[in-house]
């Protein structure tokens, strides 16, 4: 299909449009016919087959499964395994070819049945497809690419919008893929796991060759399935936890001119009638500190940098306010129209992050005449657009799906009062910055003196905060609410020694140990996440996993058997470290640290959320991370953690070039720059540098 066939779409019945995802008799009514149909029903069908085979994986890692058992079999990863780890070779072309064997055996055994067989030939078959895709993928034009519904069945069949990490076996293929950057699916090398410095695509327009993009890679066709529409499903909600009182204790600095006064009740912001039952029955009888901060500074109507800890309702700080505004203000009713100019766009760096503030948008806007609209990458183009057409207040929404809509003429700019960056570090930084960027230059984009810019993170990097001037009124306000960049200290945190062999083992060691408590396990790679739930699985231990080359479905579907409880263990890369409110995860694991110490912050942020408490284990392994044991034991430290004696040694006798453990240096930033940088240019004038702008690890596909 064609870009201009969107506007015929639109036109089409919404309602076979929302296909439940697991429902395998649905999938013949939707929108999507043939392709969406087979696809969906191998994938659906594999998950049943293994759930009759195997307990522990059900939750759709079957397919999962059935990669391990193969790709371990015959070829070099199984000596890695009677050593305790698989050994994964430095030389990238030798390890792309010890895995193209691997998978090229699996992808042998394609069978096109809706049986097991299926589900483990599946991958196969996708990796053999894969390969071939990147020249195929060039040599064709966009149109016969769009129209052409065979390829459209046969790419989402074998998920062809992945990295081919068989196909880089292929070297030819793999090389042309490589150099198209044809991908929002992230990858960014010979080895997946090459770290980017430079060149990500991840904040790449979907216009300028992204998955669902106008340049080539098969069309997405993933339709969410739309969520619960009932009151109870809409304002289900966690109890807060022991500790949520003691966040009164927390201190709280607010700098720049003339903030308005910290509020202490809800009833003192003054909000709608409406507003008010939407917190009473979201359950929420008392204000977090950020919240008491926040919504009058935004109320006053003034720009905020805010910086809080992981967990402590930084969402309802910015939507509340805006909400009440626009209730207000008596934005016209939503209705049909092709170009739809919301008064608030919200950012957020991952999809699932920014379907959760969705969620919440909604929640607050309940029985309102606001409407908010989420749009994300891994979906169906038109499925996004006829959710704007509908009618568009709120438009929370990942960058490059944004840009696309933008680019579609389906939002115009000219309204926007609030502009909200979550996780703004992440969306400032050489990843998304550039993106961000354009945003604000867009035409139509009212100018910052115009608009209300809200930024808000858990961590908050001093060259992010200068890059920030650019977005921000001269005179916004900074809240720090308690050490900026600081780990929650409902966290209990314990670091172990473990080295790279040993990892596996004493994983399983305390996921044992753990029994059935919801638990994350966060690895430095796609792959690696890949082979550790496959791992678990063999181990018995139910098992799904969740990153970038896991495609939109199987994300959503991994999220979902995770909160429900079916798969208590999620393996998970750097995409689910941010911003993630599940309920009750007991337990963050670090089997791999991270690069940065901002980045091990948000991680173990995913539990000991909203006073309730937490766990976080990381191994630390002296060949590769010595460079974070200066940050973590001041992290540590900061939280009234215990640090191990080894720790304090490494960190020691380990130069960290611009750190100190005083101040923090360049790694945390410990207050608003500005008192920094009094009088000095630079505020307000930095520009968007690499060299200035350290990048965390990321070989994801972010948005
Ligand atoms: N005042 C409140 N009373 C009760 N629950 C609250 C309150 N504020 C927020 N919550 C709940 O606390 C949880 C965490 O909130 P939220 O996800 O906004 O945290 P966050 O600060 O954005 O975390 P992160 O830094 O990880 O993104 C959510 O389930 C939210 O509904």
């Amino acid at each position: 299909m064609g870009d201009e066939d969107w506007e015929a779409e639109i036109t089409k019945p919404h309602v076979s449009s929302y296909v439940p995802v697991f429902e395998k008799d649905k999938y013949s009514s939707g929108a999507n016919g043939d392709t969406f149909n087979r696809t969906s029903a191998s994938s659906s069908d594999a998950g049943q087959s293994n759930k009759r085979e195997n307990t522990s994986i059900m939750g759709g890692f079957g397919s999962g499964k059935s990669f391990g058992n193969r790709g371990f079999s015959n070829n070099k990863f199984e000596e890695g395994d009677s050593s305790g780890f698989w050994k994964e070779s430095n030389n990238d072309c030798e390890d792309n070819q010890t895995w193209s064997r691997g998978f090229s055996k699996r992808g042998g055994h394609q069978d096109g049945n809706d049986s097991e067989a299926s589900g483990l030939s599946r991958r196969g078959g996708r990796g053999s497809f894969r390969g071939c895709r990147g020249g195929f993928g060039l040599g064709r034009s966009n149109n016969e690419y769009d129209q052409d519904e065979g390829v459209q069945r046969t790419s989402g069949l074998f998920g062809s919008r992945r990295p081919a990490v068989s196909g880089a076996g292929h070297g030819d293929s793999y090389q042309c893929r490589s150099g198209s950057g044809s991908g929002r699916g992230g990858y960014k090398g010979l080895n997946e796991e090459v770290i980017t410095g430079s060149g990500k695509n991840s904040w790449k327009s979907e216009a300028e060759g992204g998955e669902s993009g106008d340049i080539q890679g098969p069309k997405v066709t993933y339709i969410p399935p739309p969520p619960p529409e009932d009151e109870d499903s809409i304002f289900a909600h966690y109890q807060t936890g022991i500790n949520f009182d003691k966040y009164d204790t927390i201190l709280v600095e607010v700098s720049g001119h003339d903030a308005p006064p910290a509020i202490l009740t809800f009833e003192e912001a003054n909000l709608c009638q409406t507003l008010n039952n939407n917190i009473a029955k979201a359950g929420y009888t008392k204000l977090t500190p950020v919240q008491k901060y926040s919504i009058p500074i935004i109320l006053a109507g003034r720009d905020l940098m805010a910086c809080a800890q992981t967990g402590s309702g930084k969402t309802a700080a910015f939507l509340l306010p805006i909400l009440a505004h626009l209730m207000r203000d008596g934005i016209t009713a939503s209705r049909f129209k092709e170009l739809q100019e919301p008064e608030c766009i919200i950012v957020a760096p991952t999809r699932e992050l920014i379907n959760q503030i969705y969620l919440e948008a909604r929640k607050f806007s309940f029985g309102t005449c606001v409407r908010a609209v989420v749009i994300y990458g891994g979906t169906q183009l038109g499925h996004s657009i006829r959710q704007i057409v509908q009618g568009c207040n709120v438009l929370c929404a990942t960058p490059g799906r944004l840009m696309d809509i933008i680019g579609k003429e389906k939002i115009g700019l000219k309204q926007v009062k609030y502009l909200v960056l979550d996780e703004a570090d992440r969306m400032l930084d050489m990843g998304f910055g550039p993106e961000m960027k354009k945003l604000i230059s867009c035409p139509g984009m009212p100018s910052k003196e115009q608009r209300q810019t809200l930024l808000f993170s858990a961590t908050f990097p001093e060259e992010i905060q200068r890059l920030a001037g650019e977005f921000l009124k001269t005179n916004y306000l900074f809240v720090a609410v308690g050490q900026v960049g600081g780990a929650c200290r409902d966290v209990q945190q314990t670091v172990l020694q473990v080295g790279q062999y040993s990892k596996r083992e004493k994983l399983v060691e305390i996921l044992r140990s753990i029994g059935d408590e919801r638990t994350m396990v966060f690895v430095e790679t796609k792959k690696k996440a890949d082979f550790i739930a496959t791992f678990l699985c063999q181990e018995k231990i139910s098992t799904t996993s969740i990153h970038g080359d896991r495609e939109q479905r199987e994300r959503e579907q991994a999220l979902g058997d995770f909160r429900c409880g079916k798969c208590p263990v999620l393996v998970a890369t750097s995409v689910a470290a941010r911003g993630l409110d599940i309920e009750n995860v007991q337990h963050v694991i670090n089997f791999d640290l991270p690069s940065t110490i901002d980045e091990y912050v948000h991680r173990i942020g995913r539990t000991g959320r909203c006073g309730n408490t937490g766990r976080a284990i990381s191994f630390f392994d002296p060949e590769s991370d010595n460079h974070l044991a200066q940050p973590l034991v001041k992290v540590l430290t900061d939280a009234q953690q215990d640090v191990p004696a080894w720790l304090e040694e490494i960190a020691f006798s380990t130069y960290v070039p611009g750190f100190s453990g005083s101040t923090r240096g360049n790694v945390f930033a410990s207050v608003d720059t500005r008192k920094n940088f009094q009088g000095k240019s630079t505020l307000n004038t930095a520009s968007f540098s690499s060299s200035q702008t350290p990048n965390p690890v990321d070989d994801e596909s972010w948005d």
